[in-house]
């Protein structure tokens, strides 16, 4: 190596350690002192990991100012610096069982013992707070800070029902002095009503409940934070002078008997397996707390063995953070794709850079249309957050705006369809933009798409790739076409064999019976969803006499509204639809609801339900059928008039606004018991 200027990958190494620390300072401040983040946690745990990795592999490029070396934050302008009697320190971070299991091994080697047992924690996703208590008495709130030096909160602290002003009396002598570490948080609940506070007012948005929580501690005026709801939950004793603990268990016990409030979740375990099987059986559970948790924490409880280990620059030895996967991620859209869907409207979809995100590769997002780009500004070549809504379908949460070079290009609706250049018109009051031309390319292949997808029709093997030969070998030119495939036909295609073609014409043959309501749906009537042809099905029984019905027959039925009545008549006023009904009942199309439903006791009529998160054994469908063959409503989202949420794993923010209004939350057990009244 050559003196002075180091060799290359020395230099290469030198510059990203550079560029990572400028990044974690500069997104440490926004979190810490700012509480507006602009990327994801998992996204700086990213950089920060990769920093923690080069210092590792260049320990000549550790130094110990770097952001690795120190507990994140600095105390704020404005309030009084308070030191801690005892330091406050971070938590080291694994991702995997595997992670944790070294940190076991590296356990088992520094104490040379071989069971070691711990306490499991919840990871509260708050702030952490020092509590000392004089001969009894709360004498001051601090923040951690850096954790010798934190912020006096001590007259904000005061406003948090939780945290008791003066210790109560036990059956053993009160501490001298005590301090006691915890987690200041904000409930989720609490957290959606003062984003929609500060919404209406204009103001901005808090990012998530952490950065209320810490926002609502940081405020001058006392009475502020008093009208947030702010809990605490207890997870570490610092000094404890005239208190003997021999481990963290034993000291929560303590702490409990004084009046602190310890997390029910708190789990002791023998050993690490113990451990494991306690962090998995939180997998896809923590949606079901009220307030956020981003992992576990995993702490050695004999309190001689911690000494024993010790502390790193920054994190205990004995204790550490299990961190669930990401639920969100940083990606570049790399351009925005149009998508000309059944009736004719132009979807904007992102085409992202691929990234992991719960479990899965992503690469497109859904940016639904216009407006919704507008109202975001996601330009062509932005750094995005993305999540999962409802945990399935990718979506654009933010633009990292501080990442933008000024070379990403705005995004504008075509003016001309993208699949037949027709004009493109915007509808008036909506925010969709059509593609003008009714025999548009795309509006027939979405149209073939849908009849024979699995809530229409349902004719297996008979999908995207399949339809779209099919019409490029100018096969089929409407939906009647299906019925007229041949076997030859079918096996020509490329990639067909003989043998998937017998199949698919059978199964096209055998969709002839799905009835009315499947029928009414697959045919794409404008606002005539599943739920409208169940009901006009019912009512009708055949198409003939649906397509005489008047406009008052129609608005008579229950949830059929003069839109999708005014969409029926206009659907049946085409001589073409007509013909195209006729077409399908000489092809043996049966047009008619067979299937008499049996009448079951309309025991949950006048009552509404919000279905949300996976139920263990029933889709949602089936759900939702259930509820409204017994009279009930299915509801998209909840209000004070919803009577039921129907709850499965995973649920999301449905479920924190039923708690919010006090809806009654049943999960399946409870529905099935529910409705087998009506048997
Ligand atoms: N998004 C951003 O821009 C950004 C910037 C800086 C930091 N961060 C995030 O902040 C965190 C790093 O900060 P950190 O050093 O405070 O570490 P940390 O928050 O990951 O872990 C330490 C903290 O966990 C808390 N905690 C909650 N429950 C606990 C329990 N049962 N026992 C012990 N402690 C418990 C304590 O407050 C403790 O200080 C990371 O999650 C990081 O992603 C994000
Ligand atoms: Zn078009």
């Amino acid at each position: 190596m050559t003196e002075g200027t180091g060799s290359k990958p020395d230099r290469d190494a030198a510059r990203e350690i550079e560029e990572l620390r400028r990044l974690l300072e500069y997104h440490s401040y926004r979190y810490y002192v700012l509480d507006a983040p602009e990327i994801p946690d998992s996204e700086y745990d990213r950089y920060f990991r990769r920093l923690t990795e080069l210092e590792a592999a260049y320990p000549h490029l550790l130094t110990p100012d770097s952001p690795t070396q120190r507990v994140g934050g600095r105390p704020a302008e404005g309030f009084a610096k308070s030191t801690h009697l005892s330091p406050l320190y971070s938590l080291g971070n694994v991702f995997s069982v595997a992670e944790l299991q070294s940190f076991h091994s590296r356990i088992v080697n520094m104490l040379d013992i071989e069971t070691i047992e711990y306490v499991v924690e919840l990871k509260i996703d708050g702030l952490a707070m020092n509590l000392t208590y004089d001969q009894g008495a709360l004498t001051r709130g601090a923040t951690r800070g850096d954790g010798v030096i934190g912020e006096d909160v001590t007259g904000n602290i005061r406003t948090i029902r939780s945290i008791p002003l003066a210790l109560r009396q036990a059956d053993f002598p009160l501490p001298d002095v005590l301090e006691v570490r915890g987690e200041v948080f904000m409930p989720r609940a609490a957290f959606n009503r003062l984003n929609r506070e500060r919404e209406q007012k204009g103001e901005a948005l808090f990012a998530n409940p952490r950065n209320a929580a810490a926002g609502s501690l940081r405020q001058l005026d006392p009475r502020i934070t008093a009208g947030r709801t702010l809990d605490f939950f207890v997870h570490g004793i610092g000094r404890h002078d005239g208190l003997t603990l021999e481990s963290y268990n034993q000291g929560m016990d303590v702490l409990r008997q004084l009046g602190f409030k310890i997390n029910p979740y708190c789990r002791l375990c023998r050993n690490i397996q113990e451990v494991i099987d306690y962090c998995d059986s939180w997998a896809g559970k923590r949606a079901e707390l009220p307030y956020d948790i981003d992992g576990l924490v995993i702490k050695v409880n004999s309190l001689d063995m911690q000494a024993g280990l010790g502390f790193t620059a920054k994190d205990p030895r004995w204790a550490i953070a299990f961190k669930f996967a990401a639920e969100q991620a940083v990606t570049v859209v790399e351009d925005i794709l149009i998508r000309v869907g059944r009736t004719g409207v132009l979807t904007p979809t992102a085409l992202l850079q691929p990234v992991r995100l719960a479990g899965s590769t992503v690469s497109r997002a859904t940016l639904h249309n216009a407006d919704y780009i507008a109202e975001k500004d996601i330009r062509i070549g932005d750094t995005v957050i993305i999540h999962k809504a409802g945990e399935i379908i990718p979506e654009v949460v933010s633009v990292v705006a501080s990442q933008r070079t000024g070379r990403e290009k705005s995004f504008e609706m075509p003016k001309t369809c993208p699949e037949c250049e027709s004009p493109v018109a915007r509808l008036e009051s909506e925010a969709a933009y059509k593609c003008t031309n009714p025999h548009c390319p795309a509006l027939l292949r979405e149209k073939l798409i849908h009849f024979a997808s699995r809530d229409a029709m349902d004719i297996e093997g008979l999908g995207p790739a399949v339809i779209n030969s099919l019409a490029d070998a100018g096969l089929v030119k409407d939906v009647a076409d299906f019925y007229r495939l041949q076997a030859p036909d079918i096996a020509r295609l490329e990639r067909l064999g003989e043998k998937s073609a017998q199949n698919l014409l059978a199964a096209i043959e055998a969709s002839k019976f799905q009835g009315l309501s499947r029928l009414l749906f697959a045919l794409g009537i404008r606002h005539v969803g599943s739920k409208a042809a169940a009901i006009l099905a019912r009512h009708f029984r055949t198409a003939d006499r649906l397509a005489v019905a008047e406009s008052e027959e129609l608005t008579a039925l229950d949830e059929i509204g003069p839109k999708i009545a005014d969409s029926i008549l206009h659907y049946f006023a085409q001589p073409e639809n007509l013909e195209l009904i006729s077409n399908l009942q000489n092809l043996g199309v049966d047009t008619t609801e067979t299937q008499a439903a049996p009448v079951a006791k309309q025991i949950l009529a006048g009552k509404t339900f919000v279905l949300t998160g996976t139920l263990p054994t029933m889709t949602r469908e089936e759900a939702a059928s259930v509820i409204e063959k017994l009279g009930g409503k299915v509801s998209a989202s909840v209000s004070k008039k919803t009577d039921f949420v129907l709850a499965g794993e995973q649920a999301g923010s449905k479920l924190d606004k039923a708690r919010e209004l006090g809806v009654t939350v049943i999960d399946e057990g409870q529905f099935l018991e529910l409705t087998a009244a009506a048997e």
